[in-house]
């Protein structure tokens, strides 16, 4: 078995994507990509590039027809549909803009819905914390159809939080929210990379967004064309540049 190193929270290599019919598409095209534990990565690149593919092949959503994604020291192709479920409810928060939130459940049952499903139990100082942050305190018996799109996106980044999983994949997660939402949810996906040492993941075409990660992929036509490194720095002179944003510091005062 070869050696993987601890600091690996996701590895794709060489993976291979295509979608079938008369004339196949290559989503994804031989990407290989390592993405370390306690950082977060957006993934920026026209439509139809492969970052959704991406996304779902590194998130066990999806498998390729080659190469090998592992999750830490599991190589998911080895795994069994079962075990591929267990590995993503135990290990692995989603955020996607289809929300997935059950409609018969409320907030407070559709944010700790996935731990129930893992079988734990998550820390109530922790679900309160998460709750308050993302500002839905006052909302919790709400059921989904009583909220707002950006309100229902904050409760899928409750949900995704409160199992501490080790990697959070987000998808457009700031697509539904208005400034001042999309920094408290962004400032909440940094401090669980900056406190909590989880990695994120995320695709967007927001450069507000992408300017919280210390990395930025671009992808285009099935292929990573530029891998940028930030230091804490830039992101944060970054920040600043950008009109009408917090910082995640006045955010957190705030
Ligand atoms: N289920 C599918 N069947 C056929 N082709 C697909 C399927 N899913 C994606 N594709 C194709 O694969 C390529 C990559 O799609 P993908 O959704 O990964 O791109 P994307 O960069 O996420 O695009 P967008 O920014 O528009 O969401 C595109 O050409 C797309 O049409």
């Amino acid at each position: 078995m070869p050696l993987i190193p601890d600091g690996i929270a996701v590895a794709l290599e060489r993976v291979r994507r295509t979608y079938g019919g008369d004339r196949p598409v290559v989503a994804l095209d031989d990407v290989s990509a390592v993405f370390p534990r306690g950082t977060a990565t957006a993934v920026m690149g026209p439509s139809g590039s492969g970052k959704s593919t991406l996304l779902h092949c590194a998130a066990g959503l999806d498998r390729p027809d080659s190469g090998r994604v592992r999750i830490g020291a599991t190589d998911l192709s080895s795994l069994s549909e079962k075990k591929l479920t267990e590995l993503r409810r135990a290990r692995v928060g989603f955020v996607f803009q289809a929300f997935n939130l059950v409609g018969a459940l409320n907030v407070e049952q559709n944010i700790l819905l996935p731990s129930r499903l893992a079988g734990l139990r998550p820390d109530p100082a922790w679900v309160e914390e998460v709750v308050r942050r993302v500002g839905l305190g006052d909302r919790l018996r709400h059921r989904p159809a009583q909220l707002s799109g950006g309100q229902q996106q904050r409760v899928a980044i409750a949900r995704a939080l409160v199992t501490r999983p080790e990697v959070i994949f987000c998808d457009e997660p700031t697509g539904a929210l208005d400034t001042r939402s999309a920094a408290a949810v962004l400032d909440l996906l940094r401090s669980a990379v900056d406190a909590y040492g989880q990695t994120v993941v995320m695709v967007t075409h927001d450069p507000v967004a992408a300017s919280y990660a210390d990395r930025v992929l671009i992808l285009a036509d099935g292929r990573i064309v530029r891998d940028m490194e930030r230091s804490g720095a830039e992101r944060i002179a970054e920040q600043l540049a950008l009109p009408g944003h917090r910082t995640p510091a006045a955010t957190r005062e705030g």
